[in-house]
């Protein structure tokens, strides 16, 4: 059986990163400001926890002061939405990421909302999910972002192609489906209610997983030839796609750790730079 090729998401990243360093040293010199990452926590999730502290490490390497906002679980939105506006109003802060899920209580949207749209380097804001879909310029959703990069990268066109997008999150698959939208694919979100799912990806010359939900994706779901891009996040590294069955039928794939993962990072330092830059007017 042929296997697929795999798609390199931490070599590519690292790539972006090594230019982002020289951009972020560039700044600093010419304005004497280094640029910086708001980091903000709610809670103490393990897997937030290790997030938030590998972007604060690549900041680091990068030349990126972060500065780390930790906030009890018991915050409330108002709190929380007084934290972000407070560093939205601080000319020392240049970009702000509010680590992803933050408890039930909270009304996710508030707080993303008290994001200062020119310091959303993550791309949560409705304006910035606005420039997205609209294939304009501004601040992409990281992981998304880092999706097309990786297309790109492999030559893959998304023009009139059918891509198929499992998940329909405010950070993850709704984007990824506007930024597929924006390249002319004809794109399809499933979801919890979507009848038979197989069916749906069957036709897809683009997948895209991004529901949370183990191995959900198998080698028999995928149309032999197809790009298959796994964006899932699940304890212990696993995808929600069947690597090892899909990848006897896709010609691409991502794999997991390795993939969309590191680029999510990368994409978050770039746009860090670039706010701090627009900011400081270089
Ligand atoms: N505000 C946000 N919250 C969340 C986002 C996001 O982009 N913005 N994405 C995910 C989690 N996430 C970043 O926050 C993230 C997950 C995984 C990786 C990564 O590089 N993983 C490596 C493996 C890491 C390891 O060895 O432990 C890989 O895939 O190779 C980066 C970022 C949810 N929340």
């Amino acid at each position: 059986m042929p296997q697929a090729r795999l798609m390199d998401g931490t070599v590519l990243a690292r790539r972006i990163v090594e230019a982002t360093a020289k951009k972020a040293a560039d700044l600093t010199d010419r304005t004497g400001t280094a640029p910086c990452l708001a980091t903000v926590l709610v809670g103490e999730d393990p897997a937030s926890v290790t997030y938030v502290r590998m972007k604060q490490n690549r900041c680091r390497k990068a030349g990126i002061e972060s500065r780390h906002v930790a906030l009890p679980a018991a915050t409330t939105t108002a709190q929380l939405v007084a934290t972000l506006r407070e560093l939205s109003d601080d000319p020392t802060v240049h970009g702000i990421l509010l680590q992803h899920p933050m408890g039930e209580h909270i009304d996710e949207r508030a707080a993303f909302e008290a994001i200062a749209p020119e310091k959303d380097v993550d791309g949560v804001t409705f304006a910035s999910f606005a420039t997205m879909s609209f294939g304009l310029p501004g601040f992409v959703s990281c992981t998304p972002g880092g999706i097309v990069r990786l297309l790109d990268e492999y030559a893959v066109d998304p023009a009139g192609k059918r891509a198929v997008v499992v998940g329909r999150s405010a950070i993850l698959g709704k984007p990824a489906g506007m930024l597929l939208l924006a390249r002319d694919a004809t794109v399809t979100y499933c979801h919890s209610r979507t009848r038979d799912l197989s069916s749906v990806v069957r036709e897809a010359d683009i997948v895209v997983a991004a529901v949370g939900r183990p191995r959900l994706i198998r080698g028999e779901d995928i149309k032999p030839g197809a790009v298959v891009i796994d964006a899932g996040y699940n304890p212990g590294n696993v995808g929600d796609v069947d690597f090892d069955s899909a990848v006897e039928r896709a010609s691409l794939i991502t794999p997991v750790p390795g993939g969309v993962g590191p680029m999510t990072i990368a994409t978050l330092l770039e746009q860090t730079v670039d706010a701090a830059a627009r900011q400081l007017g270089v």
